[in-house]
């Protein structure tokens, strides 16, 4: 078995990989913290032959954990935003400071779709753009849902958004604190992520496929109007590209990957853009 780990600000996702059929056998998550209980917090570590790592925790928690998995586990893969990967160019001044689920995510799309646009929804929303040669642009970086509501103060922490909400419903102004707040912070996030992916596509003269992913895609992904496609395994795609081990992630296919969207031309979206400047 091959477990793959991604360890995020917020939550540690883990996912348990069949090697001989590459079938997905199980998946979790917990809080991140820096002690994992193997059959507990994960599957029990007797099964795994290989892990694969892509953390953005403190250095403390993946330190740990690789420290844990060595003892018990012959293979340990851990994921490093690098310079040039799998075709990519990283834009970063210092490539090594990009966040490496950022960077698998940029890889992972590129790999998909050729040149895309990578939005990651989690404790931060970061929207990465890949052109079609390869040259990772850089990209943006903004609170997320969650993050946005707690900097507020105004005890709506704990209310949050229903992930089963409608887009429609949540654009509308808010008649409450609480439906004020989750309304603006959904407004912010997602005429961000239109506008952002507007401009660069208009400034680089290209129509992107936009991917997903992300403890918030689902919600976010009903008020994004560009077609795009929700990929939650968008960053173990990265590390399965990084780390081929398995005979399909050997011939280039990634678990769970989705069929690659269409995007409108760009003609539209500088017409878009066009329009909004008006208002
Ligand atoms: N069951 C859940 N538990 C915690 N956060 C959740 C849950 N479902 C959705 N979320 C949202 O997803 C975010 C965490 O998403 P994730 O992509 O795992 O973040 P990270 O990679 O930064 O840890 C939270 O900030 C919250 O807004
Ligand atoms: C931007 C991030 C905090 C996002 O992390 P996440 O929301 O997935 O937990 C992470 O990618 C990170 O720590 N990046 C380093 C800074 C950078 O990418 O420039
Ligand atoms: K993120």
């Amino acid at each position: 078995m091959i477990l793959d780990l991604d360890i995020g600000n917020t939550l540690s996702k883990w996912r348990l990989k069949e090697a001989q059929s590459s079938e997905i056998r199980s998946r979790g998550a917990v809080w991140t913290r820096e002690e994992w209980r193997p059959g507990a917090d994960i599957p029990d570590l007797d099964v795994v032959e290989s892990v694969r790592i892509s953390s953005v925790a403190r250095a403390a928690v993946l330190d740990e954990t690789v420290n844990l998995l060595r003892h018990r586990v012959p293979h340990v893969y851990v994921a490093r935003s690098m310079r040039e990967s799998l075709g990519v160019v990283n834009g970063y001044d210092e490539p090594r400071r990009l966040g490496v689920d950022r960077w698998m995510g940029a890889l992972a799309g590129y790999q998909l779709a050729g040149g895309c646009c990578a939005i990651d929804c989690g404790s931060a929303i970061t929207v990465d753009f890949v052109l079609p040669g390869g040259s990772h642009l850089g990209g943006y970086i903004i609170p997320g849902l969650r993050l946005m509501k707690e900097s507020l103060k105004l005890g709506t922490r704990n209310v949050t958004i229903d992930p089963e909400s409608e887009a429609e419903a949540l654009l509308e102004p808010g008649k409450r604190t609480v439906e004020a707040v989750n309304h603006g912070i959904y407004m912010a996030a997602v005429s961000a992520i239109n506008r952002i992916y507007s401009e660069v596509c208009d400034q680089q003269g290209v129509a992107l496929p936009m991917l997903l992913t992300g403890g918030d895609a689902r919600v976010v992904s009903r008020g994004v109007q560009v077609p795009h496609a929700v990929w939650p395994d968008m960053v173990y795609g990265g590390l399965e590209a990084c780390f081929p081990l398995t005979l399909a992630e050997r011939a280039g296919k990634m678990s769970g990957a989705p069929n690659v969207p269409e995007p409108v031309s760009l003609e539209k979206i500088r017409a878009g853009l066009a329009f909004s400047m008006l208002l």
